[in-house]
């Protein structure tokens, strides 16, 4: 029987490997972690996770052929192939800082394995690592070698979280790099075999081992880029009186072009858009490519620039003065369908406002109020690393609220922020929360989700990205 180790047990070895042993019967996947907490997790009923169908395929393989443990050497040297799906931060300290990934994690992992290896591995990249990680791999790995053939392959993950399981299960490709040597092409033979369980021949794609590395950082930095353009277009938008939504479907039209990812939002998160960019925009720098650098960090300004924005319209809208005021956040995690918070631009904007002064009452159907808080009171990139090691700053945050409804955290309130597009907010009694609230009512809709026609009517003062203009709004004078 073929053995598999994975080791990081996060939203990507989590889901990749369950997925894995529903769909390769005859494969051992076990999946270790050094996070005591995450992996009894995993073993329990309360995931440590959420993501729609997870549940479903880790009840199926759990104790049958998919195991989660934290003996992690045991696993390791029983293993023919290891994944590697850890932690990749942006460093936060010395060269690189606020840029380069910190390989910290990889580096121990790969120690870990050259350490405890007896027999010959197929060690996979699935974090996403900068362009020659896997030289550097492959160097720790040799000089430990003690008669041991490792082979290094790039895989990298392609999944996003929300819809991670459909992704698993009917991927657009499967990419695997390997060296060009004989070893090499037998290595991503192994591999290719595990996937052609249940991804058909002509989406699992083989390149170079730096064709694959690049190719992550490549569309993550195309993906972030299409919303940073059309982000772009909505500031746009606001000054002229065009609709961005009419703007991207028309654009979308051209099969050129196309539909997807373009919807206009206060700005992209999530844990690896903008650190992928950087990881890109810092390995141009370090290959003297200042030009190209500056490109791929434009993605990432204009993103700084559509939450500043979005900030500074709110508190423009409210007479410039926030300071006291109650304002409700619907919504918290970075995208709707997922619990996961990592650079969710929910903080910056909490932050922007908490910055001012204001009170807000924070309401997400998946967000607990200890993640609110640690994410409000952390340093920038200090998320991205395992939980137990997470350095946390003592102060409270005295000015913010955790509710578990809508209507509590927007009861007396005097603007609504929706931050996240979870479907319940489009469902919400509007009139009954307007009723409740201080007047002017102000509703400023970060994800496009509500119809600022009838919002109007009932009475709001509504503002929607890249939508026309509010009357109320017309005039004030936004500096972002
Ligand atoms: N979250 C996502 O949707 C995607 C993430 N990726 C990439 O995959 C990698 C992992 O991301 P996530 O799963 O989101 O991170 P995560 O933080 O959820 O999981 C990483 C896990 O690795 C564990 N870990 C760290 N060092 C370890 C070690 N030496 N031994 C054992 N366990 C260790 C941590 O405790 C943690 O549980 C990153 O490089 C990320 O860029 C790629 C595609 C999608
Ligand atoms: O490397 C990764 O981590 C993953 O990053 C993204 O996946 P993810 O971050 O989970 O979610 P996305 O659906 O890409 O959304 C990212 C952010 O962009 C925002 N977004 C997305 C689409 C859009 O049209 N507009 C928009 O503002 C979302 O709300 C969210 O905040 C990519 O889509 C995955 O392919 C990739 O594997």
């Amino acid at each position: 029987m073929v053995k598999i180790c994975c080791i990081g047990a996060g939203y990507v070895g989590g889901p990749t490997m369950a997925v894995i042993a529903l769909k390769c019967p005859s494969i051992e996947v076990v999946v270790v972690d050094i996070s005591v907490a995450r992996i009894t997790a995993w073993n329990s009923d309360q995931l440590p996770i959420y993501e729609p169908g997870l549940e479903d395929v880790v009840k199926k393989c759990r104790g049958v052929n998919l195991f989660f443990s934290t003996d992690t050497e045991k696993h390791i040297s029983e293993a023919d192939i290891i994944f590697v799906s850890v932690n990749t931060p942006t460093k936060t300290r010395g060269i690189g800082a606020g840029k380069a990934a910190n390989l910290t994690y990889w580096e121990s992992a790969a120690r870990m394995i050259a350490d405890v290896a007896k027999s010959d591995k197929i060690v996979v990249e699935k974090s996403t690592v900068p362009v020659k990680t896997a030289e550097a791999i492959e160097k720790i790995l040799a000089h430990n070698r003690k008669g041991i053939n490792f082979q290094i392959l790039s895989n990298p993950e392609f999944l996003a979280e929300g819809t991670a399981i459909q992704d698993l299960f009917y991927p657009d490709r499967v990419l695997i790099g390997g060296r060009e040597t004989p070893g090499g092409q037998k290595a991503i033979e192994t591999l290719k075999k595990v996937y052609s369980n249940w991804v058909p021949e002509d989406r699992i794609i083989t390149t170079n081992l730096w064709s694959a590395e690049l190719s992550k950082l490549a569309a993550n930095a195309f993906l972030a880029q299409r919303i940073s353009s059309v982000n772009a277009i909505s500031a746009m938008c606001e000054a002229t009186g065009a609709d961005v939504t009419e703007v991207a479907y028309a654009v979308g039209k051209d099969t050129r072009i196309g539909p997807k990812f373009l919807n206009a939002s206060v700005g992209f998160g999530g844990s690896c858009f903008q650190k992928d960019i950087l990881n890109l925009v810092y390995i141009c720098e370090c290959n003297g490519l200042p030009e190209v650098a500056h490109y791929w960090k434009q993605v990432v300004t204009i993103n700084d620039y559509q939450k500043t924005r979005f900030v500074n319209r709110v508190v423009a809208s409210m007479f410039n003065a926030v300071s006291g005021k109650k304002i409700a956040i619907l919504g918290f995690a970075f995208k709707k369908d997922t619990g996961d918070t990592r650079e969710t631009p929910a903080i910056d904007v909490c932050k922007g406002l908490l910055g001012d002064k204001a009170k807000i009452s924070i309401y997400d159907p998946q967000v607990t109020e200890d993640q609110i808080k640690r994410d409000l009171t952390m340093n920038k990139f200090d998320w991205d690393h395992p939980i137990h090691l997470q350095p946390m700053s003592p102060s409270a945050v005295k000015q913010v609220t955790v509710t578990w409804d809508a209507y509590e955290a927007t009861k007396g309130a005097h603007g609504i922020c929706i931050l996240t597009e979870w479907d319940e907010f489009k469902q919400l009694d509007y009139k009954k929360i307007y009723d409740n609230m201080q007047k002017p009512a102000f509703l400023f809709d970060g994800r496009n989700v509500v119809d600022p026609e009838k919002l109007r009517e009932i009475g709001f003062i509504v503002y929607s990205i890249g939508k026309p203009l509010d009357a109320w709004l017309k005039h004030i004078p936004v500096v972002a």
